[in-house]
């Protein structure tokens, strides 16, 4: 791990940021710490880290962000009109479905910003209505954009209620006249009265149908409904601090459990004897596939499976592995999982998670069963909410 660069992140938080104010701040109610000095916003998170993990161990500094503004790589929009008829997009007030419009978020990246600008003024010449959730009439529901911001490529995703789009060739060439710089556009259909912003269906209208972006040196496939880590910059500290963790010699057999796209076993493999990925879309474990072939890593295998079905599956068939990383959504592991992990012993678990209130629950579970933790580590991927990051490592202890 570069040891150099994760302390001068660590300096990088302790440096003045300026403090900027938003105009719909309290209606949006995602950025809880706007408006506040950056500093004192990562003493919060220190402090609410501490006070639920300080009974596993030491908790290390936060490492904040040098620039913690516009680094969302991933901007979603829901569409819709105002009572006069005027066409709006932004985000949904806090706990509501109403919608708030959003010129410009400081958290979200600004060129996808301006792509999505660019398709509500599209709306009114091409006649296309936005969907009213009330009624379930009309088409665009959101869009959603991704950049991959070390390759440049974009991804425009229109998340339609019908998949039949009127003049969608037209359509498209008249957004690519206004931003060449979008490399592939996606029709994904939502028909459902569903909060999920994304449906199984779609389509791909202009170019290969996925981006490409670059962590640590390797390059790696994304899929619209495929996980990437909305905070590149932080994601690099982060992947380097998990994987620093294992403290891999080559001969190791790691599992990559809730490997998404299979970027860190993918970044763990040079330094392993094997990985094996688990991941449960099924998109996500295709582009891993892939990316395994892409960046020419070939002691990797990653399945398409419950995280927690996997793992007893492992156990039962007394499958040794020696290092677990175990990145879970929100909601965190299950005791699937984790009595798997008891019982095979590995040597290290490195658990990543965006949610330390989960990750207090299942570290309860595992040092009542055998391990220790050896380090916290506390990152602000999250700039602004309320969100904290934390790789914690543990070991088992020795009888
Ligand atoms: C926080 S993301 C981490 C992904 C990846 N490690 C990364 O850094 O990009 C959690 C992943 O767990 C997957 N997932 C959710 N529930 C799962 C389950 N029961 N079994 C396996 N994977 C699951 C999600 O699809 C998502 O890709």
């Amino acid at each position: 791990m570069k040891e150099k660069k994760v302390e001068e992140k660590k300096a990088a938080g302790e440096k003045t940021v300026e403090t900027l104010t938003c105009p719909v701040q309290k209606k949006c109610g995602g950025c809880q710490f706007l408006g506040m000095p950056y500093a004192q916003q990562l003493n919060i998170k220190q402090h609410q880290v501490e006070k639920l993990l300080r009974p596993f161990g030491r908790v290390c500094p936060i490492i904040g962000m040098e620039n913690p503004y516009y680094y969302r790589n991933k901007v979603h929009a829901v569409f819709g009109r105002t009572r006069t008829g005027e066409i709006i997009c932004g985000t949904y007030q806090e706990n509501t479905h109403k919608i708030i419009p959003v010129e410009q978020c400081l958290i979200e990246d600004r060129k996808s910003e301006e792509i999505i600008r660019s398709i509500r003024g599209l709306l009114k010449s091409f006649k296309i209505k936005t969907y009213d959730e009330d009624t379930g009439y009309g088409l665009l529901r959101h869009v959603l954009v991704r950049r991959g911001f070390q390759s440049g490529q974009i991804m425009v995703v229109l998340v339609l209620a019908d998949p039949i789009f009127p003049s969608k060739n037209n359509f498209v060439s008249a957004l690519r006249r206004l931003h060449p710089e979008i490399t592939t556009i996606i029709l994904n259909i939502n028909a459902k009265k569903t909060s999920m912003v994304l449906g199984e269906r779609e389509k791909t209208l202009y170019g290969p149908g996925y981006i490409e972006d670059t962590l640590l040196g390797k390059t790696f496939r994304i899929s619209a409904k495929s996980f990437y880590q909305v905070n590149p910059v932080q994601t690099e500290v982060l992947y380097q601090t998990a994987i620093g963790y294992a403290a891999l010699t080559g001969k190791e057999r790691v599992l990559d459990a809730y490997c998404g796209i299979g970027t860190i076993g993918l970044l763990a493999a040079s330094q392993a004897k094997e990985v094996i990925g688990v991941e449960l879309n099924a998109d996500a474990i295709r582009d891993a596939r892939i990316n395994a072939r892409r960046n020419s890593i070939t002691n990797v295998k990653f399945y398409n499976a419950d995280a927690g079905k996997f793992m007893t599956g492992l156990a039962e068939q007394n499958i040794n592995v020696d290092v677990v990383f175990m990145d879970p959504p929100r909601a965190g592991s299950d005791e699937a999982f984790l009595s798997s992990v008891v019982k095979l012993q590995p040597g290290k678990v490195v658990y990543i998670s965006c949610n330390p209130e989960t990750l207090a629950r299942d570290l309860k579970y595992l040092t009542g069963n055998g391990y220790k933790v050896e380090k916290i580590q506390p990152t602000d991927m999250f700039c602004f909410t309320e969100h904290v990051e934390c790789v914690v490592l543990m070991s088992k202890v020795e009888k």
